[in-house]
């Protein structure tokens, strides 16, 4: 069964924790990876597809939902080879039927079911979700004992729970003594309030005498709130005087630069974007999802971000990244003319059903295996861009 304890962790985000991101962290360092916030309505619709194309295995959509049309969303592809034993999938509810269905639906894909307690975002908090349940905690505690007692124990996978810090230090451990009173094996702390955003200072001072409560249960407990990378956590530890069992997770940095999490020092920007791009495609990743994690890892003051934005295609990115060099400066006098030119080249063999040389187009043999890819944008775009 996965542990947390001690780990240096990926965060759950929204549209930047897809797939390819979790990987490349993982190959710098990341101990454990969380998957973005899934709602569990969602979730327990999908239907389980191995991709054999892509070696991943995709929950896609299905039509069942009341009041949606037929529809091929991936909502979320793991893969097994890299994330087995390393990802834990995060739902978002506010019922406990739903949380256990959409858990079962997904467990033998994950190595751990997590609650999101924090998000304060609109489309979270409006049904009672995310940082609402804080202000509903016999829900919240409600969804936790569900899913330890019908999905973890069953499955012999550790239940875990993410919340913010509440207003007082004392409302706080009352409530983490309930948490962690549900059975749940773990337990994130994002020392920010409901009402701070993420450029406040997080209330660290709060985690030691969380951490204390936690122990007592034995529950194991992660901080969370401007940890930057793994030397920065080291160094917390320290000025914070945590046990080496007290873990950390990083969201923005990491949405910045997914190797941070590396024991050497991480990727200088053009580095990073390089290798997202090369990783991103690989796995057929959805190219505005592509794009979003382009424009959060290349500084926006940068040219090569103007550029980037620019780009509709894979094939452009591609283009436009081998422009680049080590300092991230476009080797290119005029690369958008060139973006122009090579569009204008695809719209005259996409007119003519040829490829540029000559051949019929035939659709990508990934794309073939799960016809998602499209739909799963469609998705992306419709997610509202957190800040938080
Ligand atoms: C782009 C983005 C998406 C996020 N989505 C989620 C989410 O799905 N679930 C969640 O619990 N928190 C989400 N968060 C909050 C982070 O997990 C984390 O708690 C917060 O950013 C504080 O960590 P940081 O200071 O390292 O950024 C998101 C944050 C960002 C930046």
């Amino acid at each position: 069964m996965v542990t947390y304890a001690g780990k240096l962790v990926l965060a759950p985000m929204v549209r930047a924790g897809e797939l390819p991101t979790r990987l490349m962290a993982l190959r710098h360092g990341a101990d454990l990876v969380w998957s973005p916030e899934l709602v569990d309505v969602k979730l327990m619709h999908t239907k389980r597809i191995e991709n054999a194309a892509l070696s991943t295995v995709d929950y896609v959509e299905t039509s069942s939902r009341p009041g949606h049309t037929q529809g091929n969303n991936i909502v979320f592809r793991t893969l097994p080879r890299e994330e087995t034993g390393k990802l834990i999938l995060q739902l978002g509810s506010n019922n406990p039927e739903n949380a256990v269905r959409a858990a079962l639906n997904v467990v033998r894909d994950v190595a751990g079911i997590d609650l999101n307690c924090g998000c304060p975002k609109h489309f979270s908090v409006h049904n009672g979700m995310g940082a609402a349940l804080l202000s509903t905690p016999d829900l919240l505690c409600a969804i936790l004992s569900s899913l330890v007692a019908k999905v973890g124990r069953v499955h012999d996978k550790p239940v875990s729970c993410k919340i913010r810090v509440l207003d007082s230090l004392d409302a706080t451990l009352a409530l983490v003594e309930r948490v962690c009173a549900t059975g749940i094996a773990h337990l994130t702390v994002h020392c920010r309030t409901r009402d701070m955003r993420n450029r406040d200072a997080p209330k660290w001072d709060y985690l030691a005498p969380i951490a204390e409560v936690c122990k007592r249960h034995g529950v194991s407990v992660t901080l969370n709130g401007a940890v930057q990378s793994r030397a920065h956590f080291d160094t917390l530890r320290e000025e914070l005087k945590l046990g080496p069992e007290v873990g950390a997770m990083i969201a923005e940095h990491a949405e910045r630069n997914p190797s941070v999490f590396s024991r050497a020092t991480p990727l200088e920007w053009p580095q990073a974007a390089r290798e997202y791009l090369a990783l991103a495609q690989s796995l057929d990743n959805h190219v505005g999802n592509t794009k979003y994690m382009l424009g959060r890892i290349i500084p926006g003051k940068q040219r090569m971000y103007q550029y980037m934005t620019r780009c509709k295609s894979d094939a452009e990115l591609t283009w436009l990244l081998a422009q680049m060099d080590d300092e991230g400066k476009c080797t290119d006098d005029d690369p958008l003319k060139h973006i122009q030119e090579m569009r204008k080249g695809e719209t005259k063999s996409e007119s003519s059903g040829k490829n540029k040389a000559g051949e019929e187009e035939k659709p990508s043999a990934k794309h073939k295996a799960d016809e998602a890819d499209e739909p799963s944008g469609k998705r992306q775009k419709t997610e509202p861009k957190l800040s938080v």
